[in-house]
């Protein structure tokens, strides 16, 4: 059916379902009117232009279709897009810049559960826990006697890469397991003491292990090179609750399958659902699927900051997170 907008209530663009639009349209109904494209006989394109002039706020995640220059320019009144995730790279960001429509992410929702995940599969692959489970469960400690030591966690110099809300939440609780944070980003963050290095390569050098917090640009893109992971070392591990493609993944498979780095956790790749199937029978190695960021508690935070994010947008207040500098 296609939907005018009868109710004259601000409009929200939705490009395609998701179960946190449905809980944020049940929360909020009665303040937006949300426009859904999926539910239109007509295609999509046509839908858009028939609400084109109407449309100034887009609801999207990195789940749904890329926010590209060609969907913007169907999109002229946009001026606000809320994404529903932390990573951007589902979105060209220029274009929007050069269109001046503003963007506002979920980052300060997700930083603490992601930084939970890096430091759990951080803890996993230094102490063996997932290994250390199939052992038992498969009866080996029964037939095969010792378990092979794992690490101490303790000492350790874990270098961040991207020092944001996620990293500095990982920062905080690495610290607490007496661990030395070193860290790389854009530019050296003045409010932290960590010491900064501006090479990645020279923090993987001092690093026993590196952890990827950063966000997917073309400058990120396989930063984490051959040479960065030949730096990090035989005795180096590596996490990823960044984006897969920040690591190049054949060069860190050769490594992982070579012994030069001691291992990796990670909960993302490059070519997601598809995992390297070398990757299956390292006991070293520890895989998530790209859930870092969501638990079954995020839900109820992320639709209330979309909403004082949509709120804020109409009473023309700051955004409550709108991504600056990206
Ligand atoms: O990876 C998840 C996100 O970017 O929200």
């Amino acid at each position: 059916m296609a939907q005018d907008n009868p109710t004259q209530l601000p409009q929200v663009l939705l490009l395609f379902p998701n179960p946190c639009f449905t809980v944020l349209e049940s929360k909020a109904s009665h303040k937006f009117h949300f426009l859904k494209a999926w539910d239109s006989p007509l295609p999509q394109a046509q839908f858009l232009q028939s609400h084109a002039n109407s449309t100034q706020v887009l609801l999207s995640s990195a789940l749904g279709p890329p926010i590209t220059a060609q969907l913007l320019q169907l999109l002229p009144s946009l001026k606000l897009l809320i994404t529903l995730s932390a990573g951007l790279d589902h979105v060209d960001f220029s274009a929007c810049s050069a269109r001046g429509v503003r963007i506002a992410n979920s980052s300060p929702i997700f930083a603490a559960d992601v930084a939970d995940m890096a430091v759990g599969l951080f803890l996993d692959v230094m102490r063996k826990i997932s290994a250390a489970n199939r052992f038992v469960r498969d009866g080996f400690w029964v037939s095969r006697g010792d378990f092979v030591l794992g690490t101490k966690v303790g000492g350790k110099r874990v270098g961040i890469v991207g020092l944001g809300h996620i990293g500095l939440e990982v920062a905080k609780r690495l610290e607490a397991f007496d661990c030395k944070i070193l860290y790389n980003s854009r530019k050296g963050k003045p409010s932290v003491s960590y010491p900064f290095y501006s090479d990645v390569c020279e923090l993987a050098a001092n690093s026993d292990a590196l952890v990827i917090c950063c966000a997917l640009t073309a400058q990120t893109r396989h930063m984490i090179n051959k040479n960065v992971l030949l730096a990090l070392g035989r005795e180096g591990v590596i996490v990823n609750v960044g984006r897969g493609a920040i690591i190049d993944e054949k060069e860190m498979v050769r490594c992982l399958v070579q012994g030069e780095i001691k291992g990796a956790g990670l909960d993302v790749f490059e070519n997601e659902p598809e995992v390297p199937k070398e990757l299956f029978g390292l006991d070293n190695v520890v895989l998530s699927p790209h859930k870092a960021a969501l638990t079954a508690d995020c839900f109820t935070d992320l639709t209330d900051l979309a909403m004082a994010n949509l709120e804020a947008f109409l009473l023309n207040k700051p955004l409550l997170s709108e991504v600056v500098n990206h």
